[in-house]
């Protein structure tokens, strides 16, 4: 049999061990698929924007030249194209399964005492830029853009971000779960992105990708007979069908250019997650040239952000609004975390429901699709009930 059939002897790890053995400073990321811990620094990936699959195809490359088996780049990219983007080949890289809901994840969660909280802007503002995105929408400049704020969270301690990343698995088990190191020049600590997104932004797996597309939303009532009647209201909402579609419709077209036999299920379904319902799109193709190296996952990513989930349409217009409206820089928030590997094959999710961790700060984001019909408070109310998966794990009882 020829060496390159032999199945190669992997070490075995069980989900919770890899969860257990994160520390600050490694990169996690499990979803439905499985779950992958890297360690180490054997190369960072430096690549300028739009073009970081290239730079990341020629270190996987090296790597394996140098002896590396089965290379990975891991990471994470910001929300703005030019952003700041923390991508590398790790030295150890250590697999498992998906994390279970049954599974006993070590304890998560911190006490939430002695915080201070800062709300940038505060709800009323945040209200007025939703008013001033309706007008741009009114006069025909915009269709749909994604708006933000921001909690500015500040502990009398060191926040403990293994913990919390425990808190969102445990909390989370069928979410793409991560955290990256994002430490800037200048951060006197080391600064990390984590999170639970609901959201794919794209998967390979061979020829195969897949991509899953939300937006259009409701918040979780927790109890069944609320819940039932917002799941409804929602899968009929004009509203939010047609803020979907928006989403939707641009990731339909951007993997067209890529896959044959593209499957777009006609309407999408509701999918939860313990604290909201969304509009969703389970979408796949077939790579039509998958040796491309534009078609690496990362390249597909980069070919798809940012999508009208995080962003808007038009992309150019909704990009220059958000500057416009939102008095904070994303950063990390609404970009991209995840892995690829040298086949192409990987993973990357948006990064929502997520915060930067520095020290005992927490700056966390959530953000909500404004279209023509938009109630400026619904959508403020919306994205309090998105903070609540961040501000769960961190203990908050009743968050917002
Ligand atoms: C931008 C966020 O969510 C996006 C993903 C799902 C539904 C969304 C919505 O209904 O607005 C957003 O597009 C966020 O959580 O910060």
């Amino acid at each position: 049999m020829p060496v390159s059939t032999l199945t190669r002897p992997r070490p075995v790890h069980r989900p919770a061990e890899l969860l257990a053995a994160y520390l600050t400073g490694s990169f996690y990321f499990s979803s439905p698929y499985g779950t992958l811990l890297a360690d180490g620094v054997r190369t960072r990936v430096h690549g300028s924007p739009r073009r970081r699959a290239a730079a990341a195809a020629r270190a996987l490359d090296e790597a394996a030249a140098g002896g590396v088996p089965d290379p990975v780049v891991v990471g994470a990219l910001g929300f703005r194209p030019d952003a700041e983007a923390s991508l590398l080949v790790p030295a150890v890289v250590r697999r498992a399964a998906a994390p279970s809901a049954a599974a006993a994840h070590p304890p998560g969660g911190q006490a939430p005492t002695g915080w201070t909280v800062r709300l940038q802007p505060e709800p009323d503002g945040y209200v007025g830029a939703v008013g001033r995105a309706l007008d741009l929408i009114g006069q025909g400049a915009l269709r749909k853009v994604v708006l933000a704020r921001c909690l500015k969270l500040t502990a009398a301690d060191p926040v403990a971000v293994t913990s919390l990343l425990a808190g969102l698995v445990r909390a989370n088990p069928a979410a793409y779960a991560f955290a990256a190191d994002v430490t800037a020049p200048g951060d006197r600590a080391p600064r990390t992105l984590v999170g639970a997104s609901p959201e794919l932004l794209v998967a390979r797996n061979g020829v195969t990708v897949t991509a899953n597309p939300l937006a259009g939303s409701a918040p979780r009532a927790g109890e069944a007979s609320v819940d039932r009647a917002r799941v409804a209201a929602l899968r009929d909402s004009a509203k939010d069908l047609g803020e979907h579609a928006h989403t939707a419709g641009h990731v339909a077209d951007v993997l067209g250019r890529f896959c044959t036999d593209l499957d777009v299920p006609e309407r999408p379904e509701v999918i939860g997650t313990p604290t909201m319902w969304h509009l969703s799109t389970r979408i796949s193709g077939r790579l039509r040239d998958p040796a491309d190296p534009d078609c690496s996952a990362l390249g597909l990513a980069e070919a798809l952000h940012p999508t009208p989930a995080v962003g808007g349409v038009p992309a150019d217009r909704a990009l220059t609004a958000i500057a416009a409206l939102e008095p904070q820089d994303r950063g990390y928030y609404a970009g991209m975390v995840g892995w690829t590997d040298r086949h192409g094959d990987g993973e990357w999710a948006l990064s929502i429901r997520s915060a930067e961790v520095c020290d005992r700060t927490v700056r966390l984001f959530a953000g909500a699709g404004i279209v023509a019909d938009s109630d400026p408070r619904a959508e403020l109310a919306e994205t309090a009930a998105k903070f609540r998966t961040l501000l769960g794990a961190l203990g908050f009882e009743d968050p917002v």
